[in-house]
């Protein structure tokens, strides 16, 4: 198959510049339409945007006119990503998906639904099972692809979740876990974006629904697909109690963790835990996915790693970092995360579903 006709929905703001970046010469997509709000549309994208990212912009996309984020202007598209505004992404994925286009979105609104998995890709990529079944039963009935919706996590639970699965899946359930977040300024986009007289010198000890967001969402990527195959089963309160508190602070990207967990079959050795984490394999890596990690998580051994700047690009942003490994007096073990924000968390997630969608023949 040649190129994939990609398109970026919230193509001008903190995720979408991040899935400009990481499309532009991919192997597999071709970026064919970027959509914004009407402020933006009908401008070449070079004019509509603030960019900030620290390489500079791909030529190619600025040249590209944005379009208004409808139907028509995406029709041709094999797979669409958005980086949509929360307040503005509901009714348009909804179309876009009743006009049977494929879309992997990062915005919160379809991910509690229980027939949209909710992916991180390093993670759970077995939750698209619940997309292809569709996409096959629609074969066998004669029927074109269906539309459909595959939602990325929110980004301090995909840093969160990235080692908890190989642990859940050695050790055993987990029934208790905290974590304090340490989160970076682009998580808070681009519109109008974090002001800076409020982060320097500082530290915002609050993050609109992000707390609930995390102790929920956890629960529905490490669940399991229900017996019916078409979506998830949540892990219940019972199974997993999660607790978070969330901080913004003066880093630009990469959000970091302080988490510590209790195992409910008693404490594996932290010679253990490491050697578990260093052995995970991920899927999108075994399936030798483009964009996917060598190593989906990277244990570090000094006494203070991981550190936002030095430790984000692991592994181009796919790779979450994990130090500081030790027992924790009151739970079992404590560690302290670091994962990429827009990158892991948001647009190299969606690129990366998209690669597990194009390795499966879904897109
Ligand atoms: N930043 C992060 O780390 C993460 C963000 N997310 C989620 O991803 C989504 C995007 O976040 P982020 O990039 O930070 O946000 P930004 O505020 O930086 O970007 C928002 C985008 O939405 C567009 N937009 C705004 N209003 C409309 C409208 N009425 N119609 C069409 N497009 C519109 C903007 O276009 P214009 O420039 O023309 O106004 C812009 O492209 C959000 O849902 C967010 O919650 C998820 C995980 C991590
Ligand atoms: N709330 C996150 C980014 C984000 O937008 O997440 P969500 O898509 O879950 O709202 C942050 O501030 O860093």
């Amino acid at each position: 198959m040649g190129l994939r006709k990609a398109g970026v929905l919230g193509a001008t703001g903190s995720v979408g510049q991040r899935f400009i970046q990481l499309l532009s010469n991919h192997p597999q997509f071709e970026l064919a339409v970027l959509g914004a709000s009407s402020r933006s549309a009908g401008k070449k994208y070079k004019d509509a945007v603030d960019w900030k990212q620290t390489s500079l912009m791909p030529a190619a996309a600025g040249e590209i006119v944005v379009s208004e984020c409808t139907v028509e202007a995406f029709k041709d598209c094999d797979v669409v990503f958005s980086g949509l505004d929360a307040d503005y992404a509901g009714p348009i994925e909804k179309a876009f998906k009743e006009a049977g286009l494929a879309v992997i979105s990062n915005a919160k609104n379809y991910r509690r639904e229980k027939d949209v998995p909710l992916v991180v890709p390093t993670v759970n990529s077995e939750h698209l099972a619940i997309i292809e079944k569709r996409v096959k039963d629609a074969a066998a009935a004669g029927q074109k692809r269906p539309g459909f919706i595959v939602c990325i996590s929110n980004c301090s639970t995909a840093g969160l979740v990235a080692p908890l699965r190989p642990l859940v899946d050695k050790f055993g359930p987990i029934e208790l876990l905290t974590t304090t977040t340490m989160q970076a300024i682009s998580g808070a986009g681009f519109s109008p974006g974090f002001p800076g007289i409020d982060i320097l010198d500082n530290l915002v000890p609050y993050i609109s629904g992000e707390e609930e967001k995390i102790e929920w969402e956890t629960k529905k990527i490490l669940g399991e697909i229900a017996d019916d195959g078409n979506s998830v089963k949540n892990l219940s309160d019972d199974e997993i109690r999660v607790s978070a508190q969330c901080n913004r602070v003066a880093v630009s990207d990469g959000h970091t963790e302080c988490v510590s967990v209790k195992f409910k079959n008693g404490a594996p050795s932290i010679d253990a835990i490491k050697q578990c984490l260093r052995d995970y394999q991920c899927e999108a890596t075994l399936l030798n996915c483009p964009s996917a990690p060598k190593h989906a998580i990277h244990v570090l051994e000094e006494q203070n790693r991981p550190q936002p700047r030095l430790d984000r690009d692991r592994d181009n942003g796919y790779g979450v970092s994990v130090g500081r490994i030790r027992e924790d007096p009151v739970l079992d073990v404590k560690m302290v995360i670091l994962s990429h924000n827009t990158i892991i968390g948001a647009a190299g997630s969606g690129v990366l579903i998209a690669e597990i969608l194009a390795a499966k023949n879904v897109i």
